[in-house]
């Protein structure tokens, strides 16, 4: 944070003429006051836009939604079986799980937290953020899934096939933490934004914002949160394209690189007065704090760094640990799974680092008036999009925040609901579960959780709890599970007594080193002081180190020596009537789909980690050629990201588009007949196990003689 230096009265009024209106002379006419937070309290847009885009979107996706679903059962003939509801039937493109992919990791956090750290590092901040090598490599877990465990419907589902019950007690407990720190941090974003724009109340946005995302994963389950993600996708990107050019090259305000450049130079200068009530304490002024030469310019940035690590540590748990990304795994086609990832991976990184590197760095650039505490609730970004773009921008970026906050919650929704279904209803009350009730399990459970985050989330806000501090934490609390899991479909040596053991006391000694660090450092332990950036780094260290070491020691001493025969024997609730040949699944094609995933995964890996960190520190303070050519990057990435991610799912599914529209243009009574037929036949392969033999073999060989044609063509 910035220093102080310099004194008041000493100093012009207005300091710059840029920022004057934030500025006004005191009332003894002897000094300058800043005005003490940027909203003031004083919200841009009416409650009514709030209720509008809460429960207008919420309904117009529920409807949308259930309506595409509807669409596709009806004119491309797919059945609404359990297996479906939870797994999209296995088939799932490319390019619709990468923009899933996208949307999932795409959270409130994501858009908010990020500019937070660019407004208080600088260019290193939404670097840092974005570093995107938990997706990159959760593309191996997914491939894993399909050869080792292909009919699992959970990750939980694995490790009781694979450790049995108290393992999957342990690892289903710190999924469920995981599910409900990420919507927490969902709704705790949300419910900020929708506040501070529409003086909505903070308690009615909490509670609302889920009613939507419950409705239409009501109707649709996985399928429809895919289609939603999608269309939520589009919007983000939109917005993100908007607000990069906007700040770069379009705004009146800033416009250019050079502007920016110049105006980060001016609001670190030396020379800057930064004391009360010129500047408030925690507001950014003057040089940062450990930034070389107090320079937002550069990545020798130790806070940036500090949060950097932390920021790893925290992703992996919520990307390993989020059953969300094991079922979008499940769904995907095996063919598609390790490009999905990977181009996922690739395409979010854009979404944080160009986002912050316009809005984040757009906010100092214009030396807005935030406040520490509207900076840890998220309100970054709206202040620079309101800043420069009036009640438009505020409209624009509430959207925006909107569409990311319902399609991952919708993610998390499912995530839970299959959980709770098949590790818990399945799995010890009702063993022999019909593909009924397992639907109507699933789709209670939606209901029951979707109302919990909503009341969690007024308990959170009620408490004090921010995004920032839910940030820092999650890393201690669930870190210590992230290598244990990974094990556990990597090694066949990893053992249950371990990874029981690594994962409880990697979190208490992680919570413990938290705490102690804290009291060390700051003498009380309070959500400010758990919620600065040492005491965090130790914590989260301390958690995912312990889980990793005491697991593969003690699996080093006694090993399993397992090789997957209990987890490729997870059965489907009903017989799956797969579409896919089934030389998808062949170990030869998976094996080779590994090793493209894990030459490419850790190859980008150390790109974004390593390569680029250490390329860019020769560039010390960054001069304008360089912030110039950074920014370019940033620019870049944003608009081939998103025109690759709205383009893609479309130009994959243009198959299935193309039938819904001829089927509705098709006689009414003519699709009721093909239904009954359809409907016929399927009860008639149920009954008698040889016809679908005969026809998967009838069908493999019409594809295999598709194919010859096509070759010699
Ligand atoms: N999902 C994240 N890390 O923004």
């Amino acid at each position: 944070m910035a220093s102080s230096s310099g004194s008041a009265s000493s100093q012009n009024c207005p300091p710059f003429d840029f920022s004057a209106k934030y500025y006004s002379s005191s009332s003894s006419g002897n000094g300058c006051v800043r005005q003490g937070s940027f909203f003031e309290g004083k919200p841009l847009l009416g409650q009514g836009v709030g209720y509008s885009v809460i429960l207008g979107f919420g309904a117009f996706f529920a409807v949308f939604t259930s309506f595409l679903v509807w669409l596709e059962k009806r004119y491309v003939g797919l059945r609404h079986t359990s297996e479906w509801f939870n797994t999209a039937g296995r088939n799932v493109k490319t390019g619709l799980i990468a923009s899933v992919i996208v949307s999932q990791w795409t959270s409130a956090a994501t858009i908010l937290q990020s500019s937070n750290v660019a407004w208080e590092f600088g260019v290193s901040g939404p670097f840092w953020y974005a570093i995107t090598m938990q997706v990159l490599l959760f593309g191996v877990m997914a491939i894993e899934i399909k050869r080792k465990a292909p009919h699992a419907h959970t990750v939980c589902e694995i490790v009781k096939a694979r450790w049995g019950t108290p393992a999957h007690i342990v690892f289903l407990f710190f999924c469920f933490l995981t599910n409900i720190i990420f919507t927490a941090m969902l709704l705790l974003g949300g419910s900020a934004v929708v506040n501070a724009l529409t003086g909505v109340n903070i308690y009615a946005a909490s509670f609302l914002i889920p009613l939507g995302v419950i409705v239409y994963t009501l109707a649709g389950g996985l399928k429809a949160t895919f289609l939603a993600s999608y269309i939520h996708s589009v919007i983000v990107h939109v917005a993100l394209v908007i607000f990069v050019y906007l700040v770069y090259t379009a705004s009146s305000q800033l416009g250019s690189p050079s502007v920016v450049y110049r105006r980060l130079l001016e609001v670190t200068s030396k020379s800057r007065a930064c004391n009360d009530p010129i500047s408030l304490t925690g507001q950014a002024c003057g040089p940062v704090k450990g930034n070389y030469k107090g320079s937002y310019l550069t990545m020798l940035s130790p806070g940036g760094l500090v949060f950097g690590i932390i920021n790893i540590v925290g992703n992996f748990g919520t990307v390993f640990l989020d059953n969300g990304y094991w079922v979008s795994a499940i769904a995907a086609r095996p063919s598609s799974t390790h490009k999905g990832y990977l181009l996922g991976g690739l395409v979010w990184f854009a979404v944080p680092f160009s986002l912050a590197t316009a809005l984040g760095l757009g906010a100092l650039a214009l030396d807005l008036p935030i406040s520490q505490a509207e900076a840890s609730r998220g309100l970054v970004p709206p202040a620079t999009a309101t800043a420069l773009m009036g009640k438009s921008g505020s409209v624009l970026l509430l959207t925006m925040l909107f569409m990311a906050v319902t399609s991952a919650g919708s993610s998390e929704l499912i995530a839970v609901s299959s959980l709770c279904t098949y590790d818990i209803y399945r799995a010890y009350i009702n063993p022999k579960a019909s593909g009924k009730q397992i639907l109507r399990v699933s789709r209670a459970v939606v209901l029951g959780f979707g109302c919990f985050m909503g009341l969690l989330a007024v308990i959170l806000n009620k408490a004090g709890v921010s995004l920032g501090w839910m940030y820092l934490a999650m890393g201690v609390l669930i870190g210590s599970a992230v290598i244990p899991i990974a094990l556990m479909l990597l090694w066949r040596k990893a053992n249950a007594i371990g990874a029981i053991l690594g994962t409880v006391i990697g979190c208490v000694l992680g919570i413990t080193t938290w705490l102690s660090a804290t009291s060390i450092e700051y003498g009380r332990i309070d959500l400010h002081t758990t919620g600065r950036n040492a005491p965090a780094l130790a914590g989260n260290l301390v958690s995912i180190l312990t889980g990793g070491a005491v697991h593969t020691l003690c699996s080093l001493v006694w090993p399993q020596n397992y090789e997957w025969d209990t987890t490729r024997e997870i059965s489907t609730v009903e017989k799956d009537r797969s579409e896919l040949p089934a030389e998808e699944f062949g170990e030869e094609k998976l094996k080779r789909a590994k090793a493209w995933i894990v030459r490419r995964g850790v190859a980008f890996t150390l790109v974004i980690v390593v390569v680029w960190p250490l390329l860019s520190l020769p560039a010390r303070d960054f001069n304008l050629g360089y912030f110039t050519f950074w920014v370019v990057i940033a620019i870049a990435w944003g608009t081939i990201g998103s025109t690759v991610i709205i383009a893609l799912p479309l130009i994959e599914s243009w198959g299935t588009i193309k039938n819904v529209c001829l089927g509705m243009f098709t006689n009414d009574r003519l699709m009721e007949k093909l239904e009954e037929i359809d409907t016929k036949l399927q009860t008639i392969i149920l009954t008698i196990p040889e016809a679908e033999k005969m026809y998967m073999l009838e069908k493999d060989k019409a594809t295999a003689k598709k194919r010859e044609t096509e070759h010699e063509a």
